[in-house]
Formats: C-alpha cells, structure tokens, sequence
C-alpha cells in the first residue's frame, strides 16, 4: 500500500542558511475572543520547527485555520503569534497574506533562526483547489518544503500536496513521521494481540475503518450509537436509540465477517438508556437484549465495561476511535472514561501500545486527564480515519521516498 513507504526525513537536508516553507497544522480551536482553547497542535509542531531553527534555518510557516470562503478575519493565524512565538523563543513575524511582494520582502529579509508565520492559506480558494500557480507562488519563496501537517494531510491542497512539485527536497516533519510511525507501522505490524475500539455516532462514517481493522485485530470492541444498528439487525428492540436502518445488512455482514476471520467481537452486554438526548435524562441500566420502547441508549453499562476491560487486560496493541457514550454528558460520560482509564493503565503499567485515533476519543481522553499517558494521540481526526481505513494520504504521497 502507497502510504507504507518510508518517506524523506528532515534530518537527510542540508539546512544552514536555507529557506524552509514549513507545512503544519496549526487549525487549533479559538474562542469569541479569538483566544486559543487546546494548542495541542501547536505544541505538536514545535519539535520540527526547534530543530530547523537549530540547523540555522530560516522558516516560512503555513497553516490553515478553520474553513474560511475567502479572507475573513475571525480565521486570522494572527492570534497564535504569541503562544508560537513562546513555544520557540523566538520573535515570530507575521505576514497580511500568504503570497506577494510584503511575504516576499519578509522572507528575504529572515535571519537564520528567524520564523515568518504567513497568513490563513486558505484565504485563496486556490489552496484547496490545488491550483498550480498558487502552488508555485507559495513555494517561490523558500528552497525546500518539509510537511509536518499530519491533520491536513488527507486533503490533496497547494500547500500540501501542490507545493511539493516546487521544492526540492520535500519531506516530513517529525510529527508527520510519529504520526505515520504509529498509525501505519504498528498496526500493520502489531504486537499481538491486537485490539481494536471503535464507537462514535454512526457505523456509516466508520464503516472503512472497521472492515480494514477486522482483517488485522484479535479483538473488536463496539461501542457508541452504532451498536444499535448492530443489536437492531440481530434482532433486538432498541427503543428511541440511534439507527441506520440502511445499515442493518452491513451490521450483519460485519457480525459475520469478524466470525469468518476469528475476530472476536464483543458488543455491549448493557447499556445506560436515557428517557431523551438531554444532561439531565433520566437514566438507568438495561440489559441491550431489554431497551424499553421511549428510552435511548446513550452509554455502554458496567457489565460491557467490565467485559471490555478482561478483553483488554490480554492484548499488546490497543488501537481506540470513536467514544462509547454520549460523553459529552456527564451522566453518560462513565463507558468512555473507563476505556480512557483502562488504556492508560495498560500502558504505564504493561507497556501495552495505545494509540488513539483523532476526533472524539482525542477529546475523551484529554477530559479525562490521562493525555500523557497514552502511547500516541493523533493530533488528525479525518486523516487518522483515512489511514486506518487502508488509504493512501495526498499530503504523505507527495514526499520523497527514503
Ligand atoms: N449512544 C449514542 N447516541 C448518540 N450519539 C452518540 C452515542 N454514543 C456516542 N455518540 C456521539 O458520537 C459522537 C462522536 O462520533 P464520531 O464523530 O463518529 O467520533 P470521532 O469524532 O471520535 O470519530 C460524540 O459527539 C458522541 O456524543
Ligand atoms: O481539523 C482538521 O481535521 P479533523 O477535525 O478531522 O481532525 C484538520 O485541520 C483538517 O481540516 P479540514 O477538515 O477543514 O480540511
């Protein structure tokens, strides 16, 4: 599969002196005041950068920020100058655009050691449509390209992919590789066994992902508002639950297809119902087999979480996407907190391989405080979901070979 090979790596260039466009994702979440509420991305981003700033680079960062139609000022970079400027020690100078003759003038005016921070490149619909001219004007200041934009990298844009056709060497960025390292190399080649959490809203959106993992994994845990669609199929009453009723054949096939390969598949044994999708529900535990008509199930029981948790305790590799609950809710935040509690256990103190996929479980996981403790949080929902699923990333593509 393209996205297996090994891509070039920073520490293969030649990098005094020499103009650096830094590709990184930098889209960190702001609030009204357009102050930064999570700036894991940007902490993410700093060792590549540190380490060119070190060789005696100077470097042109690009980043996009949010999904802006044309320049729009509440999707400015320019309320990160601070904390990235903090996180490098240097002073980082910011540009009104991306390209032109003021980004020209900084780039040729940076010192080594010195970061120009370019402004939102999707302010130009010439970035996501990937348009060559663009690509080249952006890549017109700088010598060689390194992509450290894991998040951004299933998106085939200018800065991403474009660029690379410019600037030689192109290759990735610490992150990048990490990112690659963890969602390619350990779960093409696992300690085993291997086991496999995938929940979140609807078995639609995680159907690519759950058919490649069953031909990898020992063991396959389900959780979240698919599962209905799954108990539906077999046959269950699931009251006001979530379901895909175009999606009960899959189920099914899916049930299936995890026998044919030995895969074992646990579904929730009980479940925490709701009386309707609200903080402040009713609530109360049934077994999944008894979901009373009006009730919805918004969490996994204790039984399925013990059983989830003696299922884990035999593995080596623990891959996790999607949340089991409605965490977002405090009263249905409890199966999704202990899968968060069991994998960081797990890995202080067995050692077992956690890695958690991007979105929700990112989410889950930092809420519960046990962040650090994981093996490898991925900082790219869509594009962790694309490479588990067997696709090859545009961004990754691009790059030279090793
Ligand atoms: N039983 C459920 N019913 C409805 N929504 C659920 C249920 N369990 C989880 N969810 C919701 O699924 C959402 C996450 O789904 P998804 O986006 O597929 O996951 P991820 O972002 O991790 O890939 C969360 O907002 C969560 O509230
Ligand atoms: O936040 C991102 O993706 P994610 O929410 O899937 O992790 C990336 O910055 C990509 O953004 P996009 O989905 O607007 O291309």
């Amino acid at each position: 599969m393209a996205t297996k090979r090994s891509v070039g790596t920073l520490g293969e260039a030649d990098l005094k002196g020499k103009k650096v466009f830094v590709r990184a994702d930098l889209n960190v979440p702001l609030d009204d005041a357009q102050n930064i509420t999570d700036d894991t991305r940007i902490r993410a981003s700093v060792p590549t950068i540190k380490f060119l700033l070190e060789k005696g680079a100077k470097i042109v960062l690009a980043s996009h920020l949010g999904r802006p139609k044309g320049v729009t000022p509440k999707y400015s970079l320019k309320p990160l100058v601070p904390r990235l400027s903090e996180l490098l020690g240097v002073n980082v100078v910011m540009a009104n655009d991306c390209i032109g003759e003021e980004v020209e003038k900084l780039a040729a005016a940076l010192p080594e050691g010195g970061v120009l921070l370019l402004e939102n490149v999707r302010f130009y619909k010439e970035e996501e449509k990937n348009d060559p001219e663009f690509a080249k004007k952006l890549a017109s200041v700088a010598d060689l390209y390194v992509n450290d934009a894991f998040g951004t990298a299933h998106r085939a844009h200018a800065s991403t992919e474009g660029v690379t056709k410019f600037l030689k060497p192109s290759v990735a960025g610490f992150l990048m590789q990490k990112e690659l390292d963890y969602l390619v190399g350990a779960v093409a080649n696992p300690k085993k066994p291997f086991a496999a959490i995938v929940g979140g809203s609807k078995v639609s959106t995680k159907i690519g992902v759950i058919e490649s993992l069953l031909a990898k994994v020992d063991i396959l845990i389900l959780g979240g508002g698919m599962i209905y669609t799954f108990y539906k199929a077999q046959g269950y009453a699931v009251g006001k639950s979530l379901v895909e009723e175009d999606k009960l054949e899959l189920a099914t096939s899916l049930i299936e297809k995890a026998k044919a390969k030995g895969v074992s598949l646990l579904l929730p044994t009980d479940i925490v119902v709701a009386d309707k999708f609200a903080p402040d529900a009713e609530s109360k535990i049934v077994p999944a087999t008894a979901i009373p008509d009006d009730w919805m199930g918004l969490d996994v029981g204790p039984d399925a979480t013990k059983t989830f948790n003696e299922a884990l305790d035999t593995t080596q590799t623990i891959i996790w996407n999607g949340p089991m609950g409605v965490f977002e809710f405090e009263k249905f935040a409890a199966g999704t907190e202990a899968i968060a509690k069991k994998l960081a256990e797990l890995t202080t103190s067995k050692g077992v391989t956690t890695i958690i996929g991007g979105g929700d479980s990112v989410a889950a996981v930092e809420k519960a405080g046990l962040a650090d403790k994981m093996s490898h949080i991925s900082t790219g929902g869509g594009a962790s979901l694309e490479l588990l699923e067997g696709k090859p990333l545009p961004g990754v593509l691009a790059l030279d070979e090793a």
